[in-house]
């Protein structure tokens, strides 16, 4: 069943996570909200994906229910072969732990624990060793070597997110999903969390698809996902983020036309120097 859809460079490319015919609805009655409305889409392996778009158009709820974090209502999500509505809940924090990493904007490590010990808290959380070389490796790529011993408390919001980015890479997981990672940071050590979820891509051959409402933040990524209002709009290779934005603005005078009411812009940071 591992959907490949993308043809790149000849080669067929496998995907990672996808989502087939996905609906989610909250609520129920006059208040139900259709945050999902039949969304088809892959994220390949190999590849780091963003997905955009208007505020309220469903970028959240895509990667709750592809990470299985959330449920959807109907249709599927898998993690390469593996449907997440078939398993049962052991299986699924299974499969969380052990095939997927996560970053999120609030950085989320334990303030108890050293940085080297919330670097292999997944390890450890699930009895095994991990891959010393790599994570030696890691360590070294997200430069925190001189902070091994302090605590989350010590570090700029900066190295606390790319203790995150070690944290979710560590186990070597199938994808790594990102929701907002540079939203608490300065445009400076975003850049920095931006360039290291590249380089474990485009270097270490990792998967990452990230939640972003900064048109920048998805000029780092090899293609974007547009999704309005829950629906999957458009997919764009080589983003830069004038062009992403261009598409957004789009995308937001159709849905303000359609509800008569004024869009949302997301909030964009100046679209300067685009592309990495
Ligand atoms: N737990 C919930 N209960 C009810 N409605 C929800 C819930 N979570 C999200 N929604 C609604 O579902 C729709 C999609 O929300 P979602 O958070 O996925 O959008 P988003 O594109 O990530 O938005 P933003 O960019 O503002 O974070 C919105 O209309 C939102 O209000």
């Amino acid at each position: 069943m591992s959907a490949s859809n993308g043809q790149v460079a000849g080669a067929v490319r496998t995907d990672a996570a996808r989502v087939s015919g996905a609906v989610k609805v909250y609520g129920s009655g006059d208040t139900a909200v259709r945050a999902l409305d039949g969304v088809d889409v892959g994220f390949p392996a190999g590849r780091f994906t963003a997905i955009m778009g208007p505020s309220g158009s469903g970028k959240s709820t895509l990667m709750h229910c592809a990470a299985g974090l959330d449920t959807l209502t109907s249709g599927a999500a898998f993690i390469g072969d593996t449907e997440l509505g078939a398993l049962d809940d052991r299986r699924l924090t299974l499969l969380r732990r052990d095939r997927i990493g996560f970053v999120f904007q609030a950085f989320n490590l334990v303030p108890t624990l050293t940085v080297a010990e919330n670097i292999t808290l997944p390890m450890d959380l699930a009895g095994t060793r991990g891959d010393r070389e790599w994570t030696e490796a890691l360590i070294d790529v997200v430069g925190l070597r001189d902070r091994l011993h302090h605590r989350p408390a010590e570090l700029s919001g900066g190295q606390q997110q790319r203790v995150a980015v070690a944290r979710a890479f560590a186990g070597q997981p199938d994808v790594v999903f990102a929701d907002e990672p540079t939203g608490n940071l300065d445009s400076r050590a975003g850049e920095e969390v931006l360039g290291l979820l590249g380089r474990a891509v485009r270097g270490m051959g990792r998967t990452v698809v990230m939640v972003t409402h900064d048109p920048v933040a998805a000029a780092h990524a090899d293609e974007v996902v547009f999704l309005a209002d829950g629906r999957l709009m458009d997919r764009m290779e080589s983003p830069t983020a004038d062009r992403v934005l261009d598409r957004l603005k789009a995308f937001d005078t159709k849905s303000a036309a359609r509800s008569g009411t004024s869009a949302t812009m997301p909030a964009a940071r100046s679209t300067e120097g685009t592309r990495p």
